[in-house]
């Protein structure tokens, strides 16, 4: 990040325990807008995690989350999700029952601080639905879009996930393995979304990500964590070859094992 540019989001000595297992542990790391961040790290990292105590599903036992300077640490996430923070799932998982459609016209809703009103809703419900269409447009899903969300195959959710992600238009995106599970032919028309969405430099995009070809496509910065700590930052072909990150990935061929 650049040094006269202020934080979207920051974490503070971040830390959460498990039992006696910490999970994430201290980590301090500041995201600037216009920028793409893939957080990587072996298996049981601590990656989601992090990301759940950013969004807030998770409240931390140490340290501070900061979106825009403001300290969220001990706000739930819907809060942070008002206050600018997307993370798709929470919605898939709140409305599995309705349509594709519905899914993505709630999320449109939102956006425009119309709520659940039914009434504000019923009387721009055209609006709204045609708004929904446009973005499953974009994402490929206009065809499925009477189905209901939970019956949708497994592609198709993430690919509701990220139209979801659109319509909601928030400032900070965070997405978790947006391609896992996806057929070879699926994952172009992902990393093409979360390409357009970073076209529009007002943005600042978390990605937690397995996948070499998909960091190299997308990321701008990597972040390494490893047993809950943050062992490496910085530009992605540098972090890849660092020590550090060879040794976190037991010794060899780390751009391979991520
Ligand atoms: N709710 C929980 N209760 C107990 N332990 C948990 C919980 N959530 C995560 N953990 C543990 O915390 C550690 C970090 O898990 P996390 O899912 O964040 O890792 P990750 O880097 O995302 O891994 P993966 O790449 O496999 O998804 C793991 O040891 C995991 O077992």
């Amino acid at each position: 990040m650049a040094n006269d540019q202020k934080p979207v989001v920051e974490t503070r000595g971040l830390t959460i325990r498990f039992g006696g297992h910490i999970a994430v542990n201290n980590v301090s790391c500041a995201f600037g807008q216009g920028t793409l961040t893939a957080i990587v790290g072996p298996n049981g990292a601590g990656k989601t995690t992090y990301f759940n105590l950013i969004s807030g599903q998770l409240r931390a036992h140490a340290g501070q989350v900061l979106l825009n300077g403001e300290d969220v640490t001990r706000l739930p996430a819907p809060a942070r999700t008002r206050r600018g923070m997307g993370r798709a799932f929470q919605l898939t998982n709140l409305f599995p029952n309705l349509s594709v459609r519905e899914n993505v016209r709630l999320a449109v809703q939102a956006r425009k601080g119309l709520g659940f009103d039914l009434l504000s809703m019923a009387a721009r419900h055209t609006e709204l639905t045609d708004e929904a269409e446009q973005v499953l447009e974009r994402v490929g899903l206009l065809a499925r879009a009477d189905a209901a969300a939970a019956s949708l195959p497994h592609g198709d959710q993430r690919k509701l996930e990220v139209a979801i992600l659109i319509a909601l238009d928030r400032q900070v995106l965070m997405f978790d393995e947006p391609t896992a599970g996806m057929s070879m032919d699926e994952v172009p028309v992902i990393l093409d979304l979360i390409q357009q969405m970073k076209v529009d430099a007002s943005r600042t995009i978390l990605l937690v990500e397995h996948k070499m070809d998909v960091i190299r496509t997308l990321a701008d910065r990597i972040v390494v964590l490893h047993h809950g700590y943050l062992v490496a930052d910085g530009d992605p072909a540098e972090v890849m070859n660092s020590p550090i990150v060879q040794e976190a990935y037991l010794g060899t061929g780390v751009a391979d094992r991520v």
